[in-house]
């Protein structure tokens, strides 16, 4: 955590080639929008910078800030840690699902693709006014987030209503994403979530995202569907997913709704 804020609090003549709007940058800084009713960009009260966690190869490892100095050995050793809880989730929610252990690491494929995104939210002056991240749902399949700790801001949508999620010391946050709301047929939800700001603490927020690779193939798993319960999403490759994902954004997004079989 303190390698990340201490990125985000670099002087701004460091963090400016970091800057970018080009969707293929693999590290880079960017600032989340909503396009309002008169097509102009709105930007949320926050600043992110994403790079890849998995695979972290010498290309991408290269590419990361030098500046804090411990900030690539921080996050090599992050993204090995994660990756083990990561598998570790995928087997017990595998499990609850009744399945195999490996059932679900299996059907997102060889080569899953992570991304790190940190968020930072500074302090904001009148918060009613807008908010750190937009409501969405995490396209991936599955997310741990590490918050800082002592600063609430994170909110989940449950029956309709804002829940605070609590920051408890030494926890993480899992959001279950999209892809594992397809593949379980609906018997997991990827929670609608959004990020509200404060008037006197920065909040900082670093999310693990794990995917399939874009050419995987994604759809409700076969053991979850029989006729009471008939595949509600159709197949997809992720890479058509994600192009859905770009053509909606600033929107307030309905992704993977665009794969529902219709009723
Ligand atoms: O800041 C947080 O707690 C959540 C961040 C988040 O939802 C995201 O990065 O997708
Ligand atoms: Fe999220």
């Amino acid at each position: 955590m303190a390698a990340t804020t201490d990125f985000f609090e670099l002087p701004q003549e460091e963090k400016a080639p970091f800057y970018s709007t080009d969707p293929t940058k693999q590290v880079k800084i960017l600032n989340y929008f909503v396009i309002d009713g008169t097509q102009n960009k709105v930007s949320m009260w926050s600043e992110c910078f994403a790079h890849p966690w998995l695979p972290l190869d010498d290309d991408i490892f290269h590419l990361l800030p030098q500046n804090p100095p411990q900030y690539r050995e921080v996050v090599a050793e992050y993204a090995k840690e994660i990756g083990v809880l990561m598998k570790r989730l995928l087997s017990l929610i595998s499990q609850g699902l009744g399945l195999e252990k490996d059932c679900l690491e299996k059907k997102l494929g060889e080569k899953p693709q992570g991304r790190l995104q940190a968020n930072y939210y500074p302090p904001c002056p009148d918060p009613d006014l807008t908010l750190g991240l937009n409501v969405h749902t995490d396209i991936c399949a599955l997310t741990i987030v590490r918050p800082s700790e002592g600063v609430n801001g994170l909110q989940i949508n449950k029956d309709g209503k804002w829940v605070a999620v609590e920051s408890i010391p030494n926890s993480f946050v899992i959001n279950l994403g999209d892809q594992i709301q397809v593949m379980s047929n609906g018997r997991y939800k990827s929670v609608h979530h959004r990020v509200v700001t404060n008037k006197t603490q920065k909040r900082v927020s670093v999310a693990t995202f794990y995917s399939p690779r874009s050419e995987a193939v994604i759809g409700p798993i076969e053991e979850l569907i029989d006729e009471q319960n008939p595949p509600l999403y159709r197949n997809y490759q992720y890479s058509e997913f994600l192009e859905e994902f770009f053509k909606q954004e600033g929107t307030r997004r309905m992704v993977k709704e665009v794969f529902e079989f219709k009723t």
